[in-house]
């Protein structure tokens, strides 16, 4: 069935990625938020969509929550994260009656709200489409490939950490991509060691390299490994407490904004992204369509 109104939206769209994990937990989201800052503060325009319908958590990672769409007569308007409108953000978070409030939704108005999000926000111009999903194989990701497949999205990036149990699971992950004819962009090994705030001395809590290794053996490309970052548990307490209370003040909103993509940038792990977000720049680049 063919989905045309999904793709006159895309068109305005260079790339489309969609952010995947084996297990739950692993950091996806956080890596998704990573990686759209990364690329937003080298100049490019970047849109987040949060299909994680049951468990939204980028509009509390960028200090949007309790933020609202609004609708223009081109379709939704997407929260913006940047006074320069660099980096904006669709969640179901932003239509919930308030953040406690749950989704508890059957596969076929999953599917709608699905199409909804692609067919209907007014992003504009974008560089990126980073698409965050839960994790596994459920009926978002295959609501998400069925609207997308015949625009062809570049491809995935799946998170794991170094742990065997969380590989295990990649390993699906991979097989599904390959079972519904999307590319694997490459392999994000995350929460890979733990870099001490006093020392910078980087300890492996885990095991170490397994992504990498994985990612060798079932000929994927790897993108990097990221340590865990005490300081982004601390700035996601912080944003906690900075979310705007009224988002009728607009000043208070553009700086709070402001504050929130740039205090991301003494984070230890921007520096990462930067790298990371580079090599799937790359990656793009070497499959661009
Ligand atoms: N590199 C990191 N350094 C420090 N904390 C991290 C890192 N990556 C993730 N976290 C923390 O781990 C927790 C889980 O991360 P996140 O919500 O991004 O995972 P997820 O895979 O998207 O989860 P879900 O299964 O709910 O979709 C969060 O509290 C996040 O702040
Ligand atoms: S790595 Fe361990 S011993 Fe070294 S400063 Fe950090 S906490 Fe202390």
């Amino acid at each position: 069935m063919s989905h045309p109104e999904v793709g006159d939206r895309l068109a305005s769209i260079k790339h489309v990625v969609l952010v995947l994990s084996g297990k739950g937990g692993v950091g996806k989201s956080s890596c998704t938020v990573q990686l759209a800052l990364s690329l937003a503060h080298q100049g490019h325009k970047v849109g987040v969509l949060d299909i994680d319908l049951c468990g939204p958590s980028i509009p509390r990672m960028l200090g949007l929550e309790g933020q609202q769409i609004h609708q223009a007569s081109a379709g939704w308007v997407p929260v913006f994260a940047d006074s320069e409108k660099r980096l904006g953000c669709m969640s179901i978070g932003f239509l919930l009656p308030n953040k406690d409030s749950s989704v508890v939704w059957r596969g076929p108005k999953k599917n709608a709200m699905i199409k909804q999000f692609l067919a209907d926000v007014y992003w504009g111009d974008l560089d990126y489409l980073l698409i965050d999903t839960p994790p596994g194989t459920s009926d978002e990701h295959l609501a998400a490939v069925e609207y997308l497949q015949e625009w062809n999205p570049d491809g995935a990036v799946i998170i794991t950490t170094p742990q065997a149990v969380a590989l295990a699971d990649v390993k699906k992950e991979i097989s599904f991509c390959t079972k519904v004819g999307l590319p694997v962009l490459g392999l994000i090994e995350n929460m890979s060691g733990f870099v001490c705030p006093h020392c910078a001395e980087c300890t492996n809590l885990f095991s170490t390299g397994g992504g990498e290794g994985l990612a060798k053996h079932m000929e994927i490309p790897f993108l990097g490994r990221a340590p865990i970052d005490p300081n982004l548990v601390m700035l996601l307490e912080q944003v906690d407490k900075t979310v705007v209370p009224n988002v009728n003040d607009p000043e208070a909103e553009k700086q709070t904004a402001a504050s929130i993509v740039e205090t991301y940038q003494h984070c230890e792990l921007s520096k990462i992204f930067a790298i990371i977000s580079k090599e799937l720049n790359q990656r793009l680049s070497a499959t661009k369509k």
